[in-house]
């Protein structure tokens, strides 16, 4: 199995705060990894680090082969990197349409994949006109997920994206990852929802105060209920 991307020693400092402690894991190419653990853990602080919206004060970050951790945004997006942020990022201003136009780095929208996009989410067709501040929580979760998936990309980056949404829509959510997976998406995702982080993901990594605190297999965690309780403690009992 290859890695497509690996953290080794990452260190991330915000101003005078010191976020993330040495922070070393692999994502498997075509493989969906889990990042969980608890609030304030750092998952956010790591994607926003491979991102390069914060810049590592130490070690070394590697896509597929190349050396990223000095790169900025825009050029780490262009390796095919896509972002979902938690803060679902979408223009408000904008249309449905208008907003994945703008996604697309690649020209013109692509037809055969709008309509496999518009499969599992029948809104963004019903809302194509629309500004997209007038969506709700979770059709403005599913543009935003839309806007990362509109081309195919080479890793997918996305932060808590069942959080506050309502049960069937999250069911929609784990589906459309399930159909994405099978096209060989790689992704890493921040996910407090564990039964949901279980239905998508393949591997897992726990973080605390900074650091990975474990890595191994979703099934392995998944059946160990001790190991659960032990690592996600009471993140996990909000979602039980
Ligand atoms: N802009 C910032 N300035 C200073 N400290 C920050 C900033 N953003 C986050 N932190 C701190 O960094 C630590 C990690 O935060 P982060 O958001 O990465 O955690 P998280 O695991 O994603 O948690 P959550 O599930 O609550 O989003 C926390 O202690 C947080 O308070």
């Amino acid at each position: 199995m290859t890695d497509l991307l690996t953290l080794a020693g990452v260190h991330t400092h915000v101003g005078r705060y010191h976020i993330l402690h040495g922070v070393d894991f692999s994502v498997a190419e075509g493989k969906t990894t889990m990042l969980l653990g608890r609030n304030g853990a750092g998952k956010t602080s790591t994607l926003r680090t491979i991102m390069g919206l914060w810049q590592a004060s130490a070690g070394q970050i590697t896509l597929d082969g190349q050396r990223i951790e000095a790169c900025a945004t825009p050029d780490i997006a262009q390796l095919g990197v896509g972002y979902v942020p938690e803060s679902m990022a979408v223009f408000s201003d904008l249309t449905v349409k208008e907003n994945l136009i703008l996604a697309a780095r690649d020209g013109p929208l692509d037809d055969t994949r709008l309509e496999w996009i518009f499969g599992f989410f029948p809104a963004l067709r019903r809302f194509w006109l629309s500004r997209a501040g007038a969506l709700s929580g979770g059709q403005k979760q599913m543009l935003s997920i839309a806007r990362a998936i509109v081309e195919p990309r080479k890793l997918l980056l996305i932060d808590e994206p069942t959080k506050g949404l309502a049960p069937a829509i999250v069911v929609a959510l784990i589906e459309c990852f399930a159909e994405i997976k099978r096209r060989g998406a790689t992704i890493l995702m921040v996910e407090q929802n564990f039964h949901a982080a279980r239905e998508i993901g393949d591997s897992v990594l726990v973080m605390d105060n900074g650091q990975i605190v474990h890595r191994g297999e979703m099934s392995a965690l998944a059946n160990d209920v001790a190991l659960q309780e032990r690592l996600l403690g009471l993140s996990l009992e909000a979602h039980q």
